[in-house]
């Protein structure tokens, strides 16, 4: 009796073969792997010649696992089969010539390149499956904490706007003259924004931003003495011009800074933005500390001569200790505390620039 073959069609991944074999409504189907590495397929159904019974067999060019994944349809067999190893074969069979009734499968065909490139976009998909998954599943706040964090921002992001385009304003109708009540315009304002901040040292420490705890004190603590102590306390401060300047420093770089965090906490990034971030800074900050330090100098004398906030001394050593000297040496820290922010903000520029260099590579 003559032996029926149908027709085979093979494609294969990095792990796996597919055969697809063209007999329609096969049964009694006959699937297995003999030890010499062979495919045998033997069943009854509808092929090129007809009902019938038929068979092939395949010596694979190399090892394959023994477990056959089949199914078949009205229309044809698909059987799949693991590789033993991850490897691109160069042909299916061990013998060089392929068998008449074998051709490539074009609906399934992938060249090596782009059954790497399909891995890969596998990988990806499944990398980021987990890490959703596991984002999802270690914090069950996620949302809670970026709906927070985006509030935060845009309240500061409009209480410094608010600061800097009356500042402006104002500069533009008045002149220099602006510079002398931007306290008394301005500074409820200021003092809003910057009690707010507050929580800029708060969320760190809650693990809610990834931001350091002591660059944060730093900037936090050194705006709101100047604020709080140099301007606030002092009425003779109040109508300076250093004032304007220091004001004008801060919500600069702050109508930047929190729109970048508002679209980082909805996983958005605009370059123009991300870079007037990472690099107004580089000016400001000394001009900032220049500044403030101007407004310490200039606030010594009236410390002196209004004994506010002076500490008070045994009769021997005299009446009191001016509060001068805890500013003097608190110009110092300033310069401390510039030089730990400016290498901070330094670190977080590279860090910024370089990972995303390498995500674009
Ligand atoms: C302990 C006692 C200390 C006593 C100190 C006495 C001396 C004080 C002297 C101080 C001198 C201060 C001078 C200063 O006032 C002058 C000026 O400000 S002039 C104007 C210019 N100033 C600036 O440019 C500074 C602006 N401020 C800052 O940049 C920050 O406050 C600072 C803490 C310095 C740095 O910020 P951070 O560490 O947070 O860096 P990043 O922005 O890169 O953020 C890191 C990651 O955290 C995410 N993040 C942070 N905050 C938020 C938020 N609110 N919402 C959402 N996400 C946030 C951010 O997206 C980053 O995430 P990723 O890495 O994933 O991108």
């Amino acid at each position: 009796m003559q032996i029926l073959t149908p027709h085979v069609y093979w494609a294969q991944r990095h792990g796996e073969i597919y055969l697809r074999v063209e007999l329609s409504d096969a049964k009694n189907l006959d699937i297995s792997l003999l030890e010499n590495n062979t495919l045998q397929f033997r069943a009854q159904g509808h092929g090129a010649k007809g009902d019938n019974e038929y068979e092939f067999s395949l010596e694979f060019l190399r090892p394959v696992r023994s477990e056959i994944n089949h199914r078949s349809t009205q229309r044809q067999v698909d059987i799949k089969i693991k590789k033993q190893e991850e490897h691109w074969w160069d042909r299916l069979t061990l013998q060089e010539k392929k068998p008449l009734f074998l051709a490539p499968d074009f609906d399934r065909w992938l060249d090596e390149s782009d059954a790497e490139m399909e891995l890969q976009a596998k990988e990806e998909e499944k990398i980021n499956r987990i890490s959703v998954e596991s984002r999802v599943r270690k914090d069950p706040y996620l949302g809670l904490k970026k709906g927070y964090l985006f509030m935060y921002n845009l309240v500061q992001f409009l209480g410094f706007s608010w600061v800097f385009v009356n500042m402006t304003v104002r500069l533009f109708i008045l002149g220099q003259d602006s510079f002398y009540d931007t306290f008394h315009t301005t500074a409820d304002m200021m003092y809003f924004c910057q009690m707010m901040a507050v929580l800029e040292v708060i969320n760190p420490l809650l693990g809610l931003v990834k931001t350091g705890f002591f660059p944060a004190m730093i900037q936090v603590t050194g705006r709101n003495v100047i604020l709080f102590v140099i301007f606030g306390s002092l009425e003779e401060m109040q109508n300076k011009p250093v004032v304007f300047f220091v004001f004008y420093l801060w919500s600069t770089i702050e109508i930047f800074r929190y729109p970048f965090y508002m679209l980082a906490c909805v996983g958005t990034d605009w370059k123009l933005l991300t870079w007037l971030r990472y690099s107004l800074w580089i000016p400001l900050y000394p001009l900032g500390v220049i500044a403030e330090a101007m407004a310490v100098i200039q606030s010594l004398p009236i410390f002196d001569e209004t004994r506010l906030f002076s500490f008070p001394l045994p009769a021997v050593l005299g009446q009191s200790l001016s509060f001068s000297y805890s500013l003097q040496l608190y110009l110092v820290l300033m310069f401390l505390g510039l030089f730990i922010n400016f290498r901070h903000l330094y670190k977080q520029r590279r860090r910024r620039y370089r990972s995303r260099k390498r995500k674009v590579h």
